[in-house]
């Protein structure tokens, strides 16, 4: 049923909007710790942004020398570290409900007294609910940027990637490659031996390249059986010579099927971007070199000659 106001709660209403509009320029202006702290904490999404605020705070209430923030979100540890350390820490494991969202140490030079410890738990309570989204904000946004059969980064990742590598590429001149590395005939693998050994097959095959590559460079699962690599500061030269590392690590992958022991070899196309090129094009010359590598009898790598 629809609630129609009282003719007294209405004559309430300008005091009620009066003392909303006070109370919203407390909370704008107001110099207490607390409420500056819940009423920054709201405006982020961002874990880091808000432990970097959260130590603004607490400095101001409690000052120390070091504050660390761990924690495992998905397949990633989040580190946050501020500030010179010291002897004497206290340390706090957040949680809510039973779930964990990290561990907070502080440190300094001298103790931490009672009152001390106190007014940090005091500023901890409020920080945690906005924590806690944080940290769920941050595991979502990896799990959407992440290949779940896999754990390496996605389509979407790499797109996000190869935006920034063409514009760091324009503005600081710096060559960025990308390689293109498919696995040869993998259709028969699933047709032979299944689709869970397939499956396990791209898991190995990811690990292999992550291994081959230097931590520089990102390894994405680009779809299906095919996998990208970004080569930053990496010329086409470089990059080609890369590509053959990985194609002989690839090679180098044994799976025991209980049969036979399972191989599997891989085809590489090599392009760099040039100068004032969209990320498609940039992509579809990396293609074309694939195409080239799988036409010449696959297990090999072709280059797309960046020369213009
Ligand atoms: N097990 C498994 N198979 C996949 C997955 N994604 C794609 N595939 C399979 O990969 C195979 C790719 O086949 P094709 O595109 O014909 O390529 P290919 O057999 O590797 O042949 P070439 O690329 O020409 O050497 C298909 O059978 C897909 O079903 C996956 O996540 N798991």
């Amino acid at each position: 049923m629809k609630h129609i106001p009282s003719i007294q709660e209405r004559s309430s209403q300008p005091l009620k909007l009066a003392a909303l509009r006070q109370a919203h320029q407390d909370w704008n202006t107001t110099s207490d710790v607390l409420t500056r702290l819940t009423r920054r904490l709201a405006t982020t999404l961002s874990l880091e942004e808000q432990l970097a605020i959260l130590a603004e705070e607490l400095n101001e209430i409690v000052p120390f020398g070091t504050m660390n923030y761990r924690h495992r979100i998905g397949y990633q540890d989040f580190v946050y570290a501020t500030g010179m350390g010291g002897p004497h820490r206290c340390e706090y494991r957040l949680a809510l409900e039973g779930v964990s969202y990290g561990t907070l140490v502080l440190q300094r030079r001298h103790r931490f007294t009672e009152q001390e410890l106190e007014g940090i738990e005091i500023l901890l309570g409020a920080a945690i609910c906005p924590i806690r989204n944080a940290c769920k904000y941050a595991a979502i946004e990896q799990a959407s940027l992440t290949d779940s059969l896999t754990g390496v980064p996605n389509k979407r990742a790499l797109d996000d990637a190869l935006r920034q590598a063409g514009q760091l590429s324009e503005r600081h001149g710096q060559p960025y490659s990308l390689i293109l590395c498919d696995l040869d005939h993998f259709k028969s693998v699933n047709d032979t031996h299944g689709h869970v050994v397939g499956d396990h097959l791209l898991q190995v095959a990811a690990t292999e390249l992550e291994r081959s590559v230097r931590t520089s460079d990102s390894v994405y699962r680009f779809g299906g059986e095919e996998f990208a690599i970004l080569l930053p500061h990496t010329d086409d030269l470089a990059a080609r010579e890369v590509a053959e590392r990985i194609r002989e690590a690839i090679a180098t992958i044994r799976v025991d099927t209980g049969e036979k022991e399972l191989q599997v070899t891989t085809s590489c196309g090599v392009a760099t971007c040039l100068s004032g090129e969209s990320t498609q094009a940039w992509v579809a010359r990396a293609d074309a070199a694939l195409y080239q590598a799988k036409r010449h009898g696959r297990n090999c790598t072709r280059l797309f000659a960046s020369i213009s």
